[in-house]
């Protein structure tokens, strides 16, 4: 196979994703923002150094200058968080444009407006560019695991989808393609709310029942949400939607619902940010989704709650409380 892909975000799941695309017999570039960085892991791999599970195929080539993107490759991956994806992208402009192809497996919105990642995308390079996002349920180091995982890519070009389901799919990866696109932004984007919210409930000490009830009515504020942004009910039923929300509420890989969780057994946002340690994308997301229901005028109770713990210093418990207290109602 001749196939070339530029992975951009050396966090970890950028570096799965490389890893997994250079298995499939891509050649591989993986870029990172810091050369320190980036210099210890070209360091490491010369010397066949890997972290269990995470072991680096000969055909991935590590790189911290973005000049290096545009003479390997047209087809980008971006996998920074959604707080530096904007500028990625400016940055990636200058070096490249010409002919790119450009799909990303950010979860979350640009916070600078709240718009969609596909919109910094359009507004950056083209509406034409050709564009995808992958998402779904993928814990990081489950894919480097080689641990069977399934994923949406979504693109409203179906020979891109098609491509890049190709490059990433293989037996222990399977790939979806879904026309969604803004189905599947809104459900990997705000997913990551409710599991803080769920995390937050266990961390309370609440058990099996709260669990289930926040998953099945934070994925009603989703579907909400979703279809007022445009997506399709469905799409949130499926891998990205339901899929995502339940992998990320009920497993103590993810990071957000580990950091609700240290938020409702007493530790402050603080603390909680620095146990963790790597991205929250849900501490964003929870503003930007409440701003959005706001401008949209969406009922959106979880979210609202956890944006109150998290930004006016609403206790978890009072949170929880609110969220009980509210009146009686049909389920819809
Ligand atoms: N991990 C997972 O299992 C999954 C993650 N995602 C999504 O992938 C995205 C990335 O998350 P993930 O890799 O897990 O995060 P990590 O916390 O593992 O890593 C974040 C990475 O982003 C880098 N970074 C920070 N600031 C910038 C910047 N301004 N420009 C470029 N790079 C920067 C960090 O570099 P440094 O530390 O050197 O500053 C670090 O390498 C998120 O949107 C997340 O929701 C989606 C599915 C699965
Ligand atoms: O999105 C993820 C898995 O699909 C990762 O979730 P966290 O960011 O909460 O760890």
């Amino acid at each position: 196979m001749n196939k070339k892909i530029a992975v951009l975000g050396a966090g970890s799941w950028g570096t799965a994703l490389a890893i997994l695309a250079a298995r499939n017999g891509c050649q591989t570039l993986l870029w990172g923002h810091n050369p320190k960085h980036m210099a210890l892991l070209t360091q490491d791999h010369e010397n066949k150094r890997y972290l269990p599970g995470w072991i680096f195929p000969e055909n991935l080539t590590i790189t911290s200058d973005l000049a290096d993107v545009s003479a390997f490759c047209n087809l980008v991956l971006v996998s920074v968080p959604s707080h530096a994806f904007k500028d990625t992208l400016i940055k990636l402009k200058t070096h490249l444009s010409n002919g790119l192809q450009i799909a990303w497996a950010t979860k979350g919105f640009n916070p600078d407006n709240g718009s969609l990642l596909h919109e910094v995308v359009a507004d950056i390079f083209s509406p034409q560019t050709p564009a995808a996002l992958l998402s779904g349920p993928s814990f990081a180091a489950e894919v480097a695991a080689e641990l069977p995982t399934a994923i949406t890519i979504a693109s409203s070009q179906p020979d891109f989808a098609n491509h890049l389901a190709d490059i990433l799919h293989s037996e222990r990866f399977r790939t979806y393609t879904n026309s969604d696109l803004i189905g599947v932004e809104v459900g990997g984007a705000v997913k990551n709310v409710m599991a803080i919210a769920a995390g937050i409930a266990d961390g309370l000490g609440f058990g099996a029942n709260t669990r289930a009830a926040l998953i099945t009515r934070g994925l009603n504020e989703i579907i909400r949400l979703g279809v007022k942004l445009g997506g399709r009910q469905e799409t949130f039923m499926g891998l990205a939607g339901l899929g995502d929300l339940i992998l990320t509420c009920t497993d103590n890989q993810s990071r957000n619902r580990r950091f609700g969780l240290a938020l409702g057994q007493g530790k402050d946002t603080a603390a909680a940010i620095q146990e963790i340690d790597q991205e929250i994308e849900g501490i964003s997301a929870a503003k930007e989704t409440f701003l959005l229901a706001k401008k949209y005028g969406v009922d959106m109770p979880i979210t609202e709650q956890t944006y109150k713990v998290l930004y006016e210093g609403l206790t978890p418990l009072a949170a929880v409380q609110n969220l009980l207290a509210r009146e009686q109602k049909a389920e819809s």
